[in-house]
């Protein structure tokens, strides 16, 4: 499991440093840079097409950067350049788990099973990559129990404890995000990298997702990177907001002082800046329509 709340501090765990990544002709992201501190739940907003997935890629080793540097450092002092480590190494070795825009799971396999898949990595190691799993070693049956235990610990947590034994395909969506949030957290992460939990959650789903992931701060210390449209989320469960508007960072600072920054306003709602003054009241409007979605 992660480190404990106890050794939380709050220096930086992942540095971006001049991030660039070009798609042929299309700069997705432009020298950016952020911190996200250690602990602390960290935002990446901006509107569609701003280059947040392609920064969680970057981070998570799904694509090379074209320049720029992603240092990440563990709890014990250990330093890993992220950008240089191929993808199952950053899982691996730096402990950092994600979860996709689109739902990954193994649907026909139980909610429990899809717990213990992704703590395969461990049980492997346990029979020393050999068949002696089979034969009832040890060592083998002892980091079962384990993973069990680690699963069912995170069942719980995410609400889903009593449908264990349920095809993970058969859990309402809003219990399918949480079951993969569950699923990343069962492989120990220092950080975890979130794309979008909150996408196509209802209000009530959305308010069992931020206590999920209030948990996860308090109890493991798991510093958490989030890319969210959900403002309701993003607003109420952050420490910290970055924005990027077409691969750059246009903001970054304390939720309230992101949400009253003119220019993230202009960016959200396509304007100049000199416009802007004109419309925070239509922003208080939309926001009340749209339940906080923007
Ligand atoms: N593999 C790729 N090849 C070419 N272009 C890409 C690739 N991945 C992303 N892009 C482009 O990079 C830009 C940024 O895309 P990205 O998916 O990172 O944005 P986003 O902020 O996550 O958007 P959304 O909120 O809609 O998910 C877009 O113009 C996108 O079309």
């Amino acid at each position: 499991m992660a480190a404990g709340a106890n050794l939380m501090n709050n220096d930086p765990i992942l540095k971006v440093e001049h991030l660039s990544m070009r798609f042929g002709g299309l700069m997705a992201i432009n020298d950016l840079s952020f911190e996200a501190r250690r602990g602390d739940i960290t935002a990446l907003i901006g509107p569609n097409g701003a280059g947040k997935t392609t920064v969680f890629n970057c981070i998570t080793g799904f694509y090379k950067p074209t320049m720029g540097m992603i240092s990440m450092t563990q709890q014990s002092g250990k330093k890993f350049l992220l950008e240089r480590m191929p993808d199952f190494e950053i899982t691996r070795d730096a402990k950092v788990a994600r979860t996709f825009q689109n739902i990954r799971m193994f649907s026909g396999l139980t909610v429990l099973e899809n717990l213990l898949v992704a703590q395969h990595n461990m049980l492997m190691r346990a029979s020393g990559y050999t068949i002696l799993g089979l034969f009832g070693y040890s060592g083998y049956r002892r980091a079962k129990e384990q993973s069990i235990e680690i699963a069912k610990h995170w069942l719980e947590k995410a609400d889903l404890i009593e449908r264990a034994d349920d095809p993970a395909g058969d859990l309402p969506y809003g219990a399918q995000r949480r079951l993969e949030i569950a699923r990343a957290m069962c492989t120990g992460p220092e950080f975890l990298c979130l794309d979008e939990p909150a996408a196509g959650l209802n209000p009530r789903e959305s308010q069992a997702l931020n206590e999920l992931l209030r948990s996860i701060r308090k109890d493991t210390g798991t510093s958490i990177l989030l890319i969210e449209h959900d403002m309701s989320v993003v607003m109420g469960i952050s420490d910290h907001v970055i924005v990027l508007e077409y691969g750059q960072k246009i903001s970054d600072g304390t939720p309230d002082e992101v949400k009253n920054d003119p220019k993230v306003i202009a960016a959200y709602l396509g304007v100049e800046d000199e416009e802007v003054e004109e419309v925070i009241e239509q922003i208080v409007e939309i926001e009340t329509k749209q339940g906080g979605q923007i």
